[in-house]
């Protein structure tokens, strides 16, 4: 049920919201009407009752009710249509605060019953619709309260007028009015647990989506940048442990210029795609990372993998992209890639990459089309350093 309760909350339209908050709300407002009004012809509840007050009552709920599936017949053709309706919501969501402030009036305001039906829809609202519309519905709702409030204090409304006293009271009749109200009670309860799960299961699931997308490219759907270097470090930081082979490859794509000025910008964003995908393909992810680091560069860094392990996936993702032609208008053309490959020894993340750059270099400064590949050992680095200081 979780799921599809999370699936609605998700992919709903506007319109389907509000056509689903009027279903629910509907059985709510009629056992309402037809407990108030059953009640009017047995005889120990109608001692209770003030019947012109439950009549009233009635009249008013029922009409909400009306303009409610009014609103259904009208949204019902744009059920799937994604716009916006911020002022349906407002709309649905005042008038049936309304109804239940007017419940709660009838009923009395001040029971635990009619608080917590109060309360509950507070968050249920939040989770179909938004916070301004709640919010514009909560403020319409607190003004009837405090309005009743002060006509009561001030001797122009009865408290709870579709009762008399003796509903509140105690007596003879006590027995049934509790029986109600605990009803109402155990409802709510259960209803407050399952909203409390939809709740924290909603923000669970969006946590792990933010969580998932920070560490996305938005072009390429790779890792990121910063998703790069994080498992760079991390990986460096398990290689000093297990002393493991560890390579990282620096791709940049020839000639990138060319394309965007040639075929235009949505084709170099095409090519970048069509260059992740192929990346993807050639590696054991999730072992291996491919990212998208820069512009029209990529990396990929690959644990417990040594050189030659790296060098054949270079030659994989090359001779894939031989045989992979981009189309525009009317035209094909291939790219190609130049890679600089390092196998590590225990090198800090910032040392791999400044080889993994220097053969990438050489490899452009060569001519392009090809892959430069070397082992480096932090030692060997250090060392150099001390020689040259
Ligand atoms: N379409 C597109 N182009 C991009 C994106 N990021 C960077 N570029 C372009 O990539 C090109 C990189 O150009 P250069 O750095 O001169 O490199 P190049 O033309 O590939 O030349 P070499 O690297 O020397 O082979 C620039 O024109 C950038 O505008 C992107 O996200 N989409």
């Amino acid at each position: 049920m979780l799921q599809t309760i999370r699936h609605f909350l998700i992919h709903a339209t506007p319109a389907q919201r509000c056509i689903l908050v009027v279903c629910l709300d509907t059985p709510f407002l009629i056992a309402f009407m037809v407990s108030q009004s059953a009640g009017l012809f047995v005889p120990e509840w109608r001692a209770m009752m003030v019947p012109k007050y439950v009549i009233l009552g009635n009249v008013v709920l029922g009409s909400i009710l009306l303009m409610q599936w009014a609103m259904v017949a009208l949204l019902w053709r744009q059920r799937l249509s994604p716009q916006a309706r911020p002022r349906t919501y407002t709309f649905l969501v005042t008038i049936i605060g309304i109804a239940f402030a007017y419940e709660a009036f009838i009923w009395g305001n001040l029971t635990y019953p009619t608080s917590m039906v109060i309360v509950g829809i507070v968050p249920i609202g939040i989770l179909i619709f938004d916070l301004r519309s709640v919010g514009i519905a909560m403020i319409v709702g607190l003004t009837f309260y405090w309005a009743n409030d002060l006509a009561i204090y001030a001797g122009l409304l009865d408290y709870a007028p579709a009762y008399r006293p003796s509903a509140f009271a105690g007596g003879e009749h006590h027995f049934m009015a509790e029986m109600l109200r605990t009803g109402v009670l155990y409802t709510s309860v259960v209803a407050y647990g399952l909203i409390a799960w939809v709740l924290f299961d909603q923000y669970d699931y969006h946590r792990s989506n933010l969580s998932t997308l920070s560490r996305l490219d938005t072009l390429t759907g790779l890792s990121n940048r910063r998703y790069f270097m994080q498992r760079l470090e991390e990986e460096c930081e398990r290689q000093r442990r297990t002393h493991q082979p560890l390579c990282l490859v620096m791709i940049d794509a020839d000639h990138f210029k060319r394309i965007n000025d040639t075929y235009g910008h949505l084709m170099g964003d095409a090519v970048l795609r069509g260059l992740a995908d192929v990346l993807s393909r050639h590696m054991r992810v999730p072992a291996d990372l491919p990212a998208r680091v820069g512009g029209e560069e990529f990396a990929i860094l690959m644990p417990e993998t040594d050189l030659d392990g790296a060098l054949k996936v270079c030659r994989r993702v090359e001779k894939s992209l031989q045989t992979l032609p981009f189309f525009c208008s009317g035209k094909s053309f291939t790219v190609t890639l130049s890679m600089g490959v390092v196998e590590s020894h225990d090198l800090l993340p910032e040392n791999l990459l400044h080889y993994a750059d220097a053969n990438l270099y050489k490899a452009k400064a060569q001519g392009r089309d090809m892959t430069i590949a070397t082992v480096e050992e932090e030692v060997l680095f250090r060392e150099r350093l001390a020689s040259t200081a």
